[in-house]
């Protein structure tokens, strides 16, 4: 299968999970099922937006007592008094307006001063009035959504549910903390699965790290309760390489089966009988990290509800070595530079912050699509 087709099919290959009732703080990162409203009047009352005197009538003004922020208000202010205010405080009923400790001066417990052309008042719902928009339905709750929410009284969303995702690790060799041995390699999978996990919008709940064993991994698909299983390793065609013959054996449909790319031809994407989804992600770390920008992210975004968006392209340039019937896949820097980017690999695509798409009639100079790496 084409890279382009692979990418296009992992988007389209599932329906977003079902939309829950979810604390707003709670659903940031998750897509609106439904557009979220202002429910209560921001602000909420009528408060004093500077600290000093509110005053009703006309001035001197006697001092009446002080109001601070959260406290109630003894009764209302009849003309020619005044209270001491702090910014946010109720607003006594009668007040005209609120005179900057600045703007006025004290003598014998009367205020003497001007009410100017501004009154200093935030009256109740001169911000946000209920029902209007804040944020509509199929976006992503940012902080500031959900700060906004909060401050308008909508404490709960409905937002789409966010997939789940279990890393399953595998590999004798590959050791998830310490320094490797000899013919051992450190795991460099489970961040960037969970750093792509999130960005799409799902969570990653569990890394397991599992042996060359078929009945292991046979166990641990199984057990796996989520609704993505990720698989890194045991992609391709030796001894110890299973994924594929149980995927087979539990009568999983393939929707990608190999791409033509390189690095990670040997990716895949399966849906097991039970609908939960099987993303192969070839061993070597460099490819297993394009595997996962091509089949898990857009997948996660699609069971994340997240609207398709098209990728990114760039105009790149240098020399490259490109694969005759496929894309290669290759480091690029920000200015579009793949000669800066040096030898691939992930310390390059670390270095250079994206990856470029290069179908085999590339020239350079040429636009192509790119992949941000996490
Ligand atoms: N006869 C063939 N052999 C291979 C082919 C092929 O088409 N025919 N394809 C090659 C390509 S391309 C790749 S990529 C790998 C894919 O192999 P597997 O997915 O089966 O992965 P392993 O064999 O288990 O490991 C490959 C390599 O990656 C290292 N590795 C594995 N897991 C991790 C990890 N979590 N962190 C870091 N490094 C890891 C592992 O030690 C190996 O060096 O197959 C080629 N062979
Ligand atoms: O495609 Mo392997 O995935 O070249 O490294």
């Amino acid at each position: 299968m084409s890279w382009s087709d692979a990418y296009a099919t992992a988007r389209d290959a599932a329906k977003p999970l079902a939309a829950e009732l979810s604390p707003v703080v709670a659903a940031t990162g998750r897509v609106l099922a439904t557009a979220v409203r202002c429910e209560r009047p921001v602000p909420a009352f009528d408060n004093a937006a500077m600290d000093g005197y509110a005053v009703a009538g006309d001035g001197p003004w006697a001092v009446r007592g002080r109001v601070l922020a959260g406290s109630a208000v003894d009764g209302g202010l009849a003309p020619g008094t005044a209270v001491e205010i702090a910014t946010g405080a109720l607003l006594p009923d009668g007040a005209e307006a609120v005179l900057p400790y600045e703007d006025c001066r004290v003598e014998d417990d009367l205020v003497i001063g001007v009410i100017g052309a501004r009154r200093h008042i935030r009256r109740a719902g001169d911000a946000l009035c209920p029902g209007t928009l804040i944020a509509p339905a199929g976006r992503v709750v940012t902080a500031t959504i959900a700060a906004a929410a909060l401050q308008a009284g909508a404490e709960q969303v409905l937002a789409q549910r966010p997939p789940t995702v279990t890393m399953l690790v595998t590999g004798d060799e590959v050791i998830t903390a310490g320094s490797p041995g000899p013919g051992q390699v450190r795991d460099t999978f489970t961040g960037l699965v969970t750093a792509i996990t999130d960005r799409a919008g799902g969570r990653l709940v569990t890394s397991q790290r599992l042996p060359d064993d078929p009945a292991a991994l046979t166990a641990a698909l199984a057990a796996a309760v989520t609704d993505v299983i990720v698989v890194s390793g045991s992609s391709s065609a030796g001894a110890a390489d299973h994924l594929h013959r149980l995927l087979g054996e539990a009568t999983a449909t393939w929707l990608v089966r190999g791409v033509a790319c390189r690095p990670g031809h040997p990716q895949a994407l399966a849906v097991l009988p039970d609908g939960r989804f099987v993303v192969s992600l070839p061993g070597n770390p460099y490819a297993g990290l394009v595997a996962a920008l091509t089949l898990l992210e857009p997948l996660v975004a699609a069971l994340a509800g997240r609207p398709p968006a098209s990728l990114p392209t760039a105009t790149v340039t240098g020399p490259v070595k490109l694969m005759p019937g496929g894309v290669r896949i290759v480091p690029v820097g920000p200015d579009g530079d793949l000669a800066a980017a040096g030898p691939v690999g992930l310390h390059a695509a670390a270095a250079a912050g994206s990856l470029a798409v290069l179908p085999a009639d590339w020239a350079d100079g040429d636009p192509a699509v790119t992949l941000v790496v996490p």
